[in-house]
């Protein structure tokens, strides 16, 4: 009997690089969303681990010698003492190294759907670090549900209480490299965000974001020029409330408040080459 896992895209609502540690990653403060958008992960039990891809942006993997599902099945059964034994499907369908995660919802994607496939039980925090070991954001993806991000990003808070609203998600097409945008970025550091317990509405939580940044926009906005002109399109759509960069980007979210008016919204964004994807968070 095959099962299936979904990869939902992780948003950064805002990212506030805060310092620096010595071995060069970044200390973060960030509020982590999840919309309603994300890959597709399958599984059959086999006698060898093999992973196929599809979706629109399967093709982008294809030449990947290692994807992060894999490591994600390698790591997890290293941990449960078992051998890694499953025949795998990844349907992706979030662009690739654009922002939103998306590799790192599938290794989550994996660890969760192996978990119950391979009827392992991991403790808690074993499966935390084997998360965090595959990457920086793959612990909060692992909840796959809104949360405040610190340290690298594998310290995990509650989030404020958040209202329903709509999202718009853009990409146009061209990849960022993560190490790029990090190593790009200047400046002084942040100070950690002050947020309240919670947001009445998606028009309170638009204008307590506006006064926070993503400290990673600039210096991608100056590798991909293009990321300026979505958030332009963003802005000036009908009903966006707040436009900005996800994560070290290319990809770039607007705030609506329901997700009728950013389901169109996204319609009017569309054009060749971009991704646009607008609904529920
Ligand atoms: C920027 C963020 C914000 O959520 O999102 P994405 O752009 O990836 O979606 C993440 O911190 C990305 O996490 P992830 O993509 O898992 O990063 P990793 O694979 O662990 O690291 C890739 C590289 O990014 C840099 N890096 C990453 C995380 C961090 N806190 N500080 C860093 O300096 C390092 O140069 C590292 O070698
Ligand atoms: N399943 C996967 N999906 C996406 N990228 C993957 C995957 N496995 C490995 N990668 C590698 O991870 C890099 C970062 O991808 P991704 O997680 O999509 O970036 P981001 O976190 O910036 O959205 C890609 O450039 C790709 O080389």
């Amino acid at each position: 009997m095959p099962s299936s896992e979904t990869a939902p895209a992780k948003v950064n609502l805002f990212l506030h690089v805060v310092g620096r540690r010595p071995d060069g990653y970044h200390l973060l403060d960030s509020l982590a969303v999840f919309p309603h958008v994300g890959d597709v992960l399958h599984a059959d039990p086999a006698e060898e681990l093999s992973l196929a891809l599809a979706g629109p942006f399967g093709g982008a993997l294809v030449a990947e010698a290692d994807n992060l599902v894999l490591r994600a099945a390698r790591a997890l059964a290293a941990a449960a003492g078992i051998a890694p034994r499953a025949r795998l499907v990844l349907e992706k369908n979030l662009p690739v190294a654009s922002g939103i995660g998306g590799g790192s919802a599938d290794a989550a994607a994996a660890l969760r759907l192996l978990g119950r496939l391979w009827d392992v039980a991991v403790p808690d925090a074993d499966l935390h670090a084997i998360a965090l070991g595959l990457g920086a954001d793959v612990p909060v993806c692992l909840a796959s549900r809104a949360a405040r991000m610190g340290g690298v990003g594998e310290a995990l808070a509650e989030a404020p209480a958040l209202p329903g609203f709509g999202m718009v998600l853009v990409n146009p097409g061209v990849a960022v490299a993560t190490p790029a945008v990090f190593r790009a970025r200047s400046g002084p550091f942040s100070a950690p965000a002050a947020l309240p317990a919670g947001w009445a509405d998606a028009a309170a939580l638009a204008r307590d974001l506006a006064a926070l940044s993503n400290d990673l926009e600039p210096p991608a906005v100056a590798l991909q020029p293009v990321i300026g002109t979505v958030l332009d399109a963003l802005r000036a759509a009908p009903g966006c409330l707040l436009a900005r960069m996800s994560g070290s980007g290319a990809t770039c979210f607007g705030l609506f408040a329901d997700p009728p008016a950013a389901e169109a919204a996204a319609s009017l964004l569309r054009r060749p080459g971009w991704w646009c994807w607008g609904g529920a968070c």
